[in-house]
């Protein structure tokens, strides 16, 4: 199938290892054709769920096509959840070494990270959420520093940090692998249901 005959879909992030990691993990397992644009959205407040969706409806109304975002939230269980959908901002004064500094004065380490991928088909569309969770604790920071909070994230079942992880490791276990699989089946299912058939969903480079 030509190239051209794939609709594509913008992502819009304006944090390059995150295109990096959806790039790793979807490969060519995505019906669509990602194209990536980097525009700094704002960051909103509230719940991530309305976060994601205001974040999403800016995107589209921005580039006036199908867009995809997504928005992390690393949130720690003995501070209700806090810092959130926020991370960004302690994570920037804070650095990584911080992050876990926050949490001596309690025992209850653990911590979740959430990652939500918004769709829109365009302006004034609804959009669809498709999240991923992975489970971990904070702990003192260890492995390379290139990407966010990694270094002081250990997820559950592992004794090394996200940073200290090899990326194929760290991009089949995580929030974000958890999110796309979750995005990825939904548009191929749908794609199927369309009428196209599975052989020609995914070879778009034919
Ligand atoms: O333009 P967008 O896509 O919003 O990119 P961003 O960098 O602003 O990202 P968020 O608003 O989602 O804020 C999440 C923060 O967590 C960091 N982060 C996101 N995913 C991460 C991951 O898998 N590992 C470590 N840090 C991560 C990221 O660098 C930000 O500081
Ligand atoms: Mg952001």
């Amino acid at each position: 199938m030509a190239a051209q005959a794939m609709r594509s879909v913008v992502f819009v992030t304006g944090n390059a290892k995150k295109l990096e990691e959806v790039i790793q993990i979807l490969g060519d397992a995505f019906p669509y054709k990602l194209v990536s644009q980097k525009i700094d959205l704002p960051e909103y407040q509230g719940e991530p769920d309305d976060i994601s969706i205001l974040k999403c409806k800016e995107a589209a109304k921005q580039v006036d096509g199908p867009v995809i975002v997504e928005d992390t939230c690393l949130c720690f269980r003995a501070l209700g959840d806090l810092p959130g959908p926020y991370i960004k901002w302690f994570l920037d004064k804070l650095k990584p070494e911080g992050l876990y500094k926050m949490l001596a004065g309690f025992e209850d380490k653990s911590a979740w990270a959430l990652c939500t991928f918004a769709f829109c088909p365009g302006k004034e569309q609804p959009v669809q959420l498709f999240r991923g969770i992975s489970e971990g604790r904070i702990v003192e920071p260890r492995g390379p520093r290139d990407f966010g909070w990694d270094p002081c994230f250990q997820p559950d079942g592992f004794d090394k940090t996200y940073a200290e992880l090899p990326k194929e490791v760290k991009n089949t276990i995580s929030h974000r692998y958890r999110a796309l699989t979750a995005m990825s089946e939904h548009f191929t299912s749908q794609a199927h249901d369309n009428g196209i058939p599975e052989s020609k969903k995914k070879k778009h480079d034919e």
